[in-house]
């Protein structure tokens, strides 16, 4: 079977470099300016509008504070872009309990569904995921905050990844691992049988994620999936 991927672009530019061979799921985000920065809401409607259904769209809404007043006003305003999937970025912070009890009631009410993106590099296990599954999350995502760092595979086990994958599906979540993923870690992610497998900087030039995405490395992950 082959594995679905997500794929980070970073521009209109980039969407229309690729709009003839689309991932499953069409990432929108600034690497510039975060693990999950944001691109401006114009952009992604913009995006969203000429992919035309013909794969599905997330965006992220930034590397924000703990602050649900904050997260609150950013999901409302890239909910206008009509992207098919919200994701935000849960920080290791003292304030991350009462943020995500006071998101709850609008978790429920947004059109779309809410991707909550945890990091692997900032906690060791899975043991938020019921949590997430509770306040209304549609999926979870394991990235790295840091993309100087180590990758998913060298800071998680593969028995915690799996339990990761586990308890997120057995939570009715979509499940996503992404995190400086290299081409040789889909041997390894495979058999996880997560939902989604996200990738950025793998397929840029020089392998930066602010570099430009090629679209000759995009077909070779796609091969590399469907093999
Ligand atoms: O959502 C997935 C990320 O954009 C992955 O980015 P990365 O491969 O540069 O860590």
């Amino acid at each position: 079977m082959t594995t679905r991927y997500l794929a980070s672009i970073q521009s209109m530019a980039e969407a229309l470099l690729i709009e003839h061979q689309l991932p499953d799921i069409l990432d929108m985000k600034n690497p510039a300016t975060g693990a999950l920065g944001a691109m401006s809401i114009t952009e992604v409607t913009e995006i969203v509008r000429r992919i035309n259904g013909r794969c599905l769209t997330s965006a992220t809404v930034g590397d924000l504070a703990m602050d649900a007043t904050v997260i609150s006003e950013a999901l409302n305003a890239m909910s206008q872009s009509r992207v098919d999937y919200l994701k935000i970025g849960l920080f290791d912070d003292p304030d991350l309990e009462d943020c995500l009890e006071a998101l709850k009631p609008q978790l429920k009410q947004l059109p779309q569904p809410v991707i909550a993106v945890l990091f692997a590099d900032q906690i060791s296990d899975a043991s938020l995921v019921p949590t997430l599954a509770a306040c209304g999350f549609a999926g979870v995502m394991l990235d790295t905050a840091s993309k100087r760092g180590q990758r998913l595979t060298q800071l998680w086990s593969k028995t915690a990844l799996e339990n990761f994958v586990l308890q997120t599906k057995q939570a009715g979540m979509l499940s996503g691992l992404a995190g400086a993923l290299k081409f040789e870690d889909i041997t390894a992610l495979r058999p996880l049988n997560a939902d989604y497998l996200g990738f950025r900087s793998a397929l840029c030039d020089q392998q930066q994620r602010t570099a430009a995405l090629n679209p000759d490395r995009l077909e070779q992950l796609r091969l590399a999936l469907a093999a």
